[in-house]
């Protein structure tokens, strides 16, 4: 026993206790057994654990502690230690728990943890260790918890390091972003599995079928990975226990899972941000226990089955952008515990449901971008919670309703709709609120004056018919432009200045005499000032922001005048046929990009907001996010997520490009995948009409968005031909057949210049080839060299390696077949995709090389 404390007192030597958490541990004491963190053996008194987290150490940890004969849990969790991975641990071979989480420990994972054979549970999460997940912690056969979850793991997930580990209740390799493997069957053979955590850890490919043998399963989170394919049929039959089934931002497809409610356990469901399509089905209404649904950013459509809103512990409700349509039903003596529901986005129509303000739970309502039509029900507002308020962008009818219980409100949007009456007084009692939007209605009256109590951050009643003096905090504080559109409105600062009472009129002659001096004078100098800035504005192009209206899809807090502002030369960072793009940095810090459309045609606003519309609800990786548009006559601005890596044109035509084949291929693949959605899977059918690879956009990770596509449909047909008229280069891209006046668009004009941009990517040039002293085009010069004797190697990109070829010939192939003359004979957007995916590479793992094995073996 004497020799055991020594042990920890060695140990403690090499520790570094900032707040003497070990103070207690000390020579004089007269038992090591009650020191801070020791629990010995009643029966023996030796060591058996040292749990020894949160304790602020840092230092060495000292393979002293190894020599303990007895020690079998060691916790050294949450503290600082700063080092490679102890490999002396694995000399305290009678461990069976060690937990060394949320350290700074790094380096890789020795293959020596092999001999903590009995180990049940090793967590080594949140620490920046490295390297492969060694083979040999597939040894461990009693695992009952691994967790390497939060580190910075990499490479692949070999099958064999899972056939043992058949004792694992709790596997936790999430937010390994590093790491890049397909889900191993064999992880469906861990039949006693509870929680399989695995988010965030660069997962690709289906999720394997073998998984419906995961029958304790009650966690289960596969999010943020690059899964794709289906989910396996009867999945929710087998897993009865589940209660969370997060498989959000991922790229699966196919139907809801019809079989998730059977076990009647599921309690939080996330399938967002995928490519799901269908409707949700009627048995929904079995999930009983289901506390929060996400299923928004996906092609889910048809109408929500009536019992979903009145599951009895259904807490969030998240379905916006997608294609949902119908009603919704009335709420009236449901026993609702809802607190949250986002719909926006959707196809919804009839009224917003009665009985909404009697679910005394619901802090935020969003059904913006739908078509909800009739009155508010009188109580909408009676959620004494009721934060967020988001209805705009419909065609609600009648008088906003008075607000009386909701003191927790704090952002109420109902702009663009034909809201009538006045603005309810009773808004300026609500002490939190700080956004209201109710431009684009038909509101009157004055603006009450209890509104200058609010502290507001925005306050847009534009586009209205308000009329009388506007309250003067609300006129300072503000941009002019929110007030604009309602030519009834007065005050200082506003076109029209209120009248003067008459009382006051005649006592104040001479001080009039006199205004009328001063007044001469300043409008002189006025008149001076405004016809200088007017030709400063026009030299600079620049439009006035009051004829300006907005559109905003996602919460972009800019203002109409702002956004003018940044539209100066120095944030220019390209032109196209329809105009500029610039780059735009939001009061928040992300950055937009805005173009600039001329509208020649003059389009109503209402006809260009419902055709955008269209355009913003298409979601897909593939294409480019649409955020918003302002509109003048003459002017529209795009506002697009803004991709920092340019467009695949700039790469293409920078000197040296160089992107390997299997970058090419995913800029392919997607790209094809952006043009199938627009084509086949959207409900409203759009062609792109303009696809060329200066309208491919890279992001993150390479993945393409397609940028430009159906703006004929924003600035009208004869606008749109003459603006790709004027573009000589996009001649290159556009099929033959489309001279010929009588032809409308059609998809295989979309193929024939995706073919085009297939020819860019496999002889790396640009479409427009200067050669020789004539301008040749990407198709004919590969036509004619592919028509001469072994031609067709010639014209690969010499930059990529022989070993691709056979691939590149093939997409050479199918490119010939897109940019065929004769439209008939171009194969379907369904084909290119398949047939780019089916050159995919398959990522087998490495061979296991002698360091994967267990040291004794090498
Ligand atoms: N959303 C965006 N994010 C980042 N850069 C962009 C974005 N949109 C456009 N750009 C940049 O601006 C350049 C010009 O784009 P634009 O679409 O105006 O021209 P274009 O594609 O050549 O012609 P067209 O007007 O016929 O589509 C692109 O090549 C790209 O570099």
């Amino acid at each position: 026993s004497s020799s055991e404390s020594d042990l920890l007192l060695t140990f403690k030597s090499s520790i570094d206790d900032p707040t003497s958490a070990l103070s207690n541990w000390s020579p004089n004491s007269t038992t090591h057994c009650d020191w801070t963190g020791i629990t010995c053996s009643n029966a023996t008194s030796l060591v058996t654990s040292v749990d020894l987290h949160n304790l602020n150490l840092s230092g060495d940890i000292s393979p002293s502690i190894c020599r303990l004969p007895h020690l079998s849990h060691l916790n050294l969790a949450n503290n600082f230690f700063n080092q490679l991975i102890p490999l002396q641990l694995s000399q305290c071979t009678a461990l069976v728990t060690l937990n060394l989480s949320n350290n700074l420990l790094w380096g890789t994972l020795p293959d020596q943890i092999v001999l903590l054979s009995d180990l049940t549970a090793l967590d080594l999460s949140r620490n920046r260790i490295a390297g492969q997940i060694p083979l040999s912690l597939g040894s461990l056969a009693s695992l009952q918890v691994l967790n390497l979850g939060s580190n910075l793991f990499s490479g692949f997930l070999h099958p064999p390091l899972f056939r043992n580990l058949t004792q694992l209740v709790l596997l936790d390799l999430s937010q390994n972003p590093s790491l890049a493997s397909e889900l191993p069957q064999e992880i469906g053979s861990l039949s006693k599995l509870r929680s399989l955590l695995l988010q965030r850890s660069g997962l690709y490919g289906p999720i394997p079928r073998s998984f419906l043998g995961l029958r304790e399963l009650k966690v289960l989170d596969l999010s943020q990975n690059n899964l794709s394919g289906k989910i396996p049929l009867g999945f929710g039959l087998a897993s009865l226990k589940l209660a969370t089934l997060d498989l959000s931002q991922n790229m699966l497809s196919g139907s809801f899972p019809t079989d998730v409610c059977y076990g009647k356990s599921l309690i939080e469901l996330s399938l967002h941000d995928n490519s799901f399509t269908g409707p949700i089905p009627n048995i929904i209404e079995k999930c009983s226990r289901l506390e929060r649904f996400q299923v928004q950013d996906n092609s889910f459509a048809g109408a929500l089955p009536s019992g979903l809103w009145s599951l009895p512990g259904l807490k969030l409700f998240r379905a916006e952008n997608n294609q949902f349509s119908g009603e919704l039903p009335d709420l009236v003596g449901v026993s609702s515990r809802l607190e949250q529901v986002q719909i926006d986005n959707n196809s919804f129509t009839g009224r917003i449901p009665r009985g909404l303000g009697l679910v005394h739970t619901m802090y935020r309502f969003s059904a913006s971008l739908n078509g909800f039509s009739g009155n508010l029900p009188e109580n909408i507002f009676d959620s004494p919670v009721l934060s967020i308020i988001n209805l705009s962008h419909n065609s609600l009818t009648g008088s906003i309703p008075e607000f009386s219980t909701c003191r927790k409100l704090v952002s109420l949007s109902l702009a663009d709709n034909s809201f009538t009456g006045n603005i309810p007084p009773s808004l300026g009692h609500l002490p939190v609120l700080t956004y209201i939007d109710i431009s684009d209605n038909s509101l009157s009256g004055k603006i009450p004056s209890e509104l200058q109590n609010l502290k507001l951050a925005l306050f847009n009643v534009s586009f209205n018919q308000l009329s009388g003096s506007v309250p003067p905090p609300l006129v300072s504080g503000l941009p002019a432009s929110f007030l604009q559109g309602n030519p009834g409105l007065c005050g200082p600062g506003l076109p029209n200045p209120c009248n003067v009472p008459p009382g006051k009129r005649r006592s104040n002659t001479n001080r009039l005499i006199w205004a009328l001096i001063v007044m001469s004078i300043a409008v002189g100098f006025m008149v001076l000032t405004a016809g200088l800035y007017v030709v400063y504005r026009l030299s600079r192009n620049k439009s006035n922001p009051c004829t300006w209206k907005s559109v905003f899809f996602y919460p972009l807090r800019i203002t109409e005048e702002e956004l003018l502002m940044a539209l100066v030369e120095k944030n220019a960072i390209g032109e196209g046929a329809f105009g500029k793009v610039h780059v735009v940095q939001l009061p928040g810090g992300e950055f937009v990009a805005v173009k600039r459309l001329l509208n020649s045609s003059n389009l109503s606003f209402r006809k260009v907001k419902s055709e955008i519309k269209i355009l913003a609800k298409a979601r897909h990786r593939n294409l480019t996010k649409l955020l918003g548009f302002c509109y003048s006559k003459g002017t529209i601005l795009l506002i697009f997520e803004y991709l920092r890596k340019g467009s695949l044109g700039d790469a293409l035509r920078r000197p040296g490009f160089s992107f390997e084949w299997s970058l090419r291929l995913k800029l392919a693949i997607g790209s094809a995948q952006g043009l199938l959605y627009l084509h086949k899977d959207y409900v409203s059918q759009i062609l792109h009409r303009n696809m060329k690879s200066n309208n491919i956009l890279i992001g993150d990770d390479f993945e393409p968005k397609i940028s430009d596509f159906g703006f004929d449909r924003v600035i009208g047909e004869t606008s749109y031909k003459s603006s790709v008229a004027s573009e000589l280069g996009s001649y290159c891209y556009m099929p033959p057949e489309y001279g010929c006046s009588s032809k409308k668009p059609t998809e295989e004009m979309d193929v024939y210049s995706f073919g085009v941009v297939l020819l860019e990517l496999i002889t790396g040039r640009p479409a427009e080839q200067p050669e020789a002293r004539e301008t040749l085009d990407v198709v004919k010069l590969v036509r004619r060299k592919v028509n001469m004797t072994n031609g067709a190697p010639q014209i690969l990109d010499p930059k990529i390696s022989g070993t691709a070829q056979r691939d590149m010939l093939e997409v050479l192939e199918l490119a010939l077949r897109c940019t065929a003359i004769l439209p008939e004979k171009r194969p379907s957007i369904i084909e290119v995709v398949r047939s780019l995916q089916s050159l995919e590479p398959i990522i087998y793992p490495p061979m296991c090389s002698g360091e994967l094995l267990p040291s004794g073996q090498q």
